[in-house]
């Protein structure tokens, strides 16, 4: 076939197959009032071009371009699904609340992470999710404040201590990282974060990756990543399992061992392979996330001499009522209130999660429009979070729109997610996040050594340069205490 002729078939089947597959549709759905939009081409549909527009950061405008064509409720495919974007906080809580729909994970994800909370469903869904909420809930989380405390004492002594310059975004990824770590696998967490680090780096990545296994592709990386992971924590979990059998260690020392005490008390039924695997899902979910939130507060902190101040008066007022090197305590966390509102505008304007996918499990209606069992919903966070309706001037970086959470409408600002799926981790990530900025602010000024230095979001939002700061430690005098 000559270049020409090939072009044209190339040409013929990009007009022809939107329009066959748009004719199928609307034969198999005739009795559907299927919301406005199009399915675009099979398997891609619009992902590539969502996948472009939150690379180049501009998945807001993409999704106001939907919203002014189509209206609020519109149908695409992403992902290799049929799917239904809805906005606005009444789409947000249908989404995140509705018993129709289930949670929906990449089948890429699904292969990485093997079987854990997100593939699980009805009684066990239940017994799996209160298993590993418990495990990160504010009592338990009160007992591990000293070790997120001392991982952030060590990490900074050893990678910014000293140094002029840093690069953000790797340092943020290896503290979070090696924090999860020591509250998940306690004494022995600095090797085993040491020997997964790389990996998990990989497997995240992966997790969006088209998957098919083919030799030097991000899945197959993945893929041999999250093995080297499973069989490394899987021998860990079988000697926790055995020394706790004999009595050589208690239900509060581990992840592991806490999920084996809860198996004996007949609260879930999973195997050590599941619980390896919740291990893996809570890492994964954990670190990055984090990371993204204590990135970006760095970023605008550079910018706003005020906030910064604001924020800098109330770990020292923390910091005067202790001990030199004396641990931060869960009472002097809960008095960080000014420094989680700064986070909470670097969540609402920079949300690290773009969005949530849910799959319907029965056709279901939704402002009118059906939706057939088996497409996907989504909604996307910056949605309602730059919304001027529900955040006034939405583009400035005001923490002050928290002092009075009570005006933010319900579903409006959605960090977490919400509902029964609500992310578990979020007061872990609270947590540690006060903790990091404690030192942070107290042990150093900062300049960006690129001032317009953009973001992607691939999908985690992310400098393009990795958000490189000039240090400058700060004089004894001042950080006495730090
Ligand atoms: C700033 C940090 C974080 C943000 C913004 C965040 C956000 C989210 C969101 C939006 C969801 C729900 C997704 C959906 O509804 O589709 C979620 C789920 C989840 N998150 Fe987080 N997360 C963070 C930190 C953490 C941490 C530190 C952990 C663990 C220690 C964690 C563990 C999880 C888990 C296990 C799920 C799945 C829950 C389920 O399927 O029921 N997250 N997270």
């Amino acid at each position: 076939m000559s270049m020409d002729s090939s072009m044209l078939l190339a040409l013929l089947l990009a007009l022809f197959i939107p329009i066959l597959l748009h004719l199928v549709t609307r034969r198999k759905y005739s009795s559907y009032n299927l919301p406005p939009g199009s399915l675009g081409f099979p398997l891609i549909g619009q992902s590539i071009s969502l996948l472009r527009a939150l690379r180049n950061n501009t998945d807001y405008q993409w999704y106001q371009d939907r919203i002014k064509k189509y209206g609020p409720v519109s149908k695409m495919s992403v992902f290799g699904s049929p799917t239904v974007l809805l906005t606005g906080p009444a789409a947000n809580h249908f989404v995140f609340s509705n018993q129709d729909l289930i949670f929906t994970q990449t089948k890429a994800a699904n292969a990485l992470i093997g079987r854990s909370l997100l593939t699980v469903s009805g009684e066990e869904l239940k017994q799996v999710r209160s298993a590993v909420q418990s495990y990160l809930r504010p009592d338990v989380l009160s007992k591990f404040i000293w070790k997120m405390d001392e991982e952030v004492r060590k990490h900074i002594d050893q990678n910014w201590v000293g140094h002029k310059t840093v690069t953000v975004v790797p340092l943020a990824r290896r503290l979070t990282f090696n924090i999860i770590c020591s509250v998940l696998f306690g004494q022995e967490a600095g090797p085993i974060s040491e020997t997964m680090a790389t990996d998990f780096g990989t497997l995240v990545q992966a997790t969006l990756s088209i998957p098919v296994n083919i030799p030097f592709t991000n899945f197959n990386k993945g893929l041999r990543a999250s093995r080297r992971i499973r069989k490394f924590l899987r021998q860990i979990a079988r000697e926790r399992e055995a020394a706790w059998k004999q009595g050589h260690c208690s239900s509060a020392d581990d992840f592991f061992t806490y999920m084996f005490a809860l198996r004996s008390q007949g609260t879930h039924f999973l195997t050590v392979e599941d619980i390896v695997d919740n291990a893996i899902l809570i890492l994964g979910a954990g670190y990055e996330t984090s990371s993204v939130l204590i990135t970006f507060l760095l970023r605008y902190l550079a910018n706003e001499p005020d906030i910064l101040g604001k924020m800098t008066e109330e770990h020292e007022e923390i910091a005067r009522n202790k001990r030199p090197n004396e641990p931060l305590t869960w009472d002097d966390v809960s008095r960080m209130k000014y420094t989680w509102k700064v986070a909470m505008e670097t969540l609402r304007t920079v949300p690290p999660i773009f969005g949530s996918f849910r799959t319907t499990i029965k056709d279901i209606e939704y402002q009118g429009y059906h939706i057939p069992k088996g497409w996907q919903v989504f909604t996307a966070q910056i949605l309602t979070h730059l919304d001027p309706k529900f955040f006034y001037d939405p583009r400035k970086f005001d923490p002050a729109r928290f002092h009075n959470q009570s005006s933010i409408p319900p579903y409006c600002f959605v960090p977490f997610g919400g509902g029964p799926r609500m992310c578990p981790g979020n007061e872990f990530a609270r947590t540690e996040t006060l903790v990091a900025m404690h030192y942070l602010v107290r042990q150093f000024r900062w300049k960006l050594c690129c001032k317009e230095e953009n973001y992607r979001k691939d999908p985690t939002p992310m400098p393009v340069l990795g958000l490189p700061i000039e240090l400058e430690a700060k004089s004894p005098s001042e950080c006495a205490r730090a």
